[in-house]
């Protein structure tokens, strides 16, 4: 296969002085512990600080983000969104999938601020380990670099 976007490279410590808020929906708890697993380590070897909030389910992600921003506009100089949304029987999981992802989306532009979306839209649990897991694909890792790599883009524009 191609090797994946989630590989970005990040220098270590070339974060040192920024600050990340990750925003973790708890839906499904381990894949929840796993994925902010990959995404803390990456901060820390970027040599980053962040905050850590917890939300019920990838709904709440992006008004969390907004609470932030509207709190507190600098404090933070990226974020980072991690959940894990599996497709259950009905026409719920379009919702909360497409939703999350289009509120982040339109924040993100709207607000020009540093993002990784880290929200796995699956169809089953086995999809979402090997998505979650830092052995495979650490699509919470994937997300901080994600969110690193558009910080320091950000700041180079001046946004
Ligand atoms: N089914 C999933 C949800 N659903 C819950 C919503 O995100 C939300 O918390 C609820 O509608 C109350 O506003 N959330 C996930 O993160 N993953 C799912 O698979
Ligand atoms: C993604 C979801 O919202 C999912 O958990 C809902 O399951 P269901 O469609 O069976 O209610």
């Amino acid at each position: 296969m191609a090797s994946a976007g989630g590989t970005f490279p990040i220098e270590p410590g070339s974060a040192r002085g920024r600050q990340f808020l990750i925003v973790e929906a708890r839906f499904y708890n381990d894949i929840a512990d796993e994925l902010l697993r990959g995404a803390t380590a990456v901060l820390e070897d970027a040599g980053a600080t962040f905050d850590v909030v917890t939300v019920p389910g990838a709904l709440e992600i992006p008004a969390t983000i907004a609470m932030a921003l509207d709190g507190q506009p600098d404090e933070y100089d990226g974020f980072v969104a991690l959940g894990c949304v599996i497709r259950g029987e009905t026409t719920h999981y379009e919702i909360v999938a497409g939703e999350s992802a289009r509120a982040l989306m339109q924040l993100s532009v709207d607000e020009a601020i540093a993002l990784g979306n880290g929200i796995l839209t699956v169809e089953n649990e086995a999809q979402a380990w090997a998505r979650a897991r830092i052995a495979e694909q650490d699509k919470g890792g994937g997300a901080a670099r994600a969110a690193l790599a558009m910080a320091e883009l950000r700041a180079r524009l001046g946004a």
